[in-house]
């Protein structure tokens, strides 16, 4: 299988990397495009397949092309791929917000997969929710849904607004974690621990929390009875989130997520 990456940032480098590493294809199989002449170069030192600026050259040829460059950049990458890509080939396109019937219309191309990863894919641990048009055929789907699963664990959804959603759940959503533990770690050093302390502190904390629950048939609301003493630390720091509307916040911010996920897309 034939595989082409288009863009080698944080995501595009992962895929190249993890894909090279579950040897789902080799080094021989793998292309990357890129935008410039030292994007090529950067990219060619990393060693994970062949490196062009030029897509006339590497998009024929290739079974799946991948799009890993950020949503505005994909007008002048689709003007840079007008009238290349064939029929029978795979478009799968992480962008955020940017929509199967935009790719379908700007590439020519009936056979495309939208999907929305997260940055843990760079350690096997990411979530991926991905969608298809009809003229993806079944065994297409599966490669697809291999080459995914590299990096961790996927969903396939009906319903391409849901990508939209996942992109403002999971994808977007370990930013929301880092920031809880940020907040955290403040208050941590607030209360007079070093900031080695503290990230020890806040990042054991909620690896052994996500581990717990993970492991455990209950909810987070049972867990969190479990942890706070009627009278006691936990049940003050409840009320204060509550007060700050912390929860509410959270909320918001995802529905602010999706809501710029659509937005994309027009
Ligand atoms: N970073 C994240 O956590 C996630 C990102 N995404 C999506 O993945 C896509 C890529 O994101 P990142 O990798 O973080 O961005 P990035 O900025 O790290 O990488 C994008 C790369 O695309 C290259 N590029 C731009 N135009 C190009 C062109 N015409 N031809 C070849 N290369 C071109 C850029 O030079 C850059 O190296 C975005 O559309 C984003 O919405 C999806 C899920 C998670
Ligand atoms: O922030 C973004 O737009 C991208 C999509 C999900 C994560 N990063």
């Amino acid at each position: 299988m034939k595989i082409l990456i288009v863009g080698g940032g944080n995501m595009g480098l992962t895929y190249a990397r993890s894909f090279v590493r579950a040897h789902i294809t080799s080094r021989l199989d793998l292309r990357l495009l890129a935008r410039s002449p030292q994007r090529v170069a950067a990219l060619a030192a990393h060693e994970l397949g062949t490196v062009s600026g030029d897509p006339a050259q590497c998009v024929p040829g290739a079974d799946i092309i991948i799009l890993a460059v950020k949503p505005q950049d994909s007008p002048a990458l689709f003007e840079a791929m007008r009238g290349l890509v064939q029929p029978h080939q795979v478009v799968l396109s992480i962008m955020a917000g940017v929509r199967i019937a935009t790719l379908r219309d700007a590439l020519r191309t009936p056979k495309v997969i939208r999907a929305m990863p997260n940055l843990p894919a760079q350690i096997g641990m990411g979530m991926t929710a991905f969608t298809s048009t009809d003229e993806v055929t079944r065994a297409e789907l599966v490669q697809v849904q291999n080459l995914l699963s590299t990096t961790g664990k996927t969903v396939y959804v009906e319903e391409e607004s849901a990508i939209d959603a996942a992109t403002a759940i999971s994808g977007s959503g370990p930013a929301y974690v880092y920031y809880c533990m940020d907040a955290l770690m403040t208050a941590a050093t607030q209360m007079g621990f070093t900031p080695a302390e503290a990230e020890l502190l806040v990042s054991q904390t909620f690896r052994g929390a996500v581990e717990l629950y993970s492991q455990s048939g209950l909810s987070c609301t049972d867990w969190i009875a479990k942890v706070a003493s009627k009278g006691g630390t936990t049940e003050a720091a409840m009320h204060a989130f509550g007060a700050g509307q912390v929860r509410e916040g959270l909320v918001a911010g995802a529905a602010a997520a999706r809501d710029r996920a659509e937005e994309l897309g027009k």
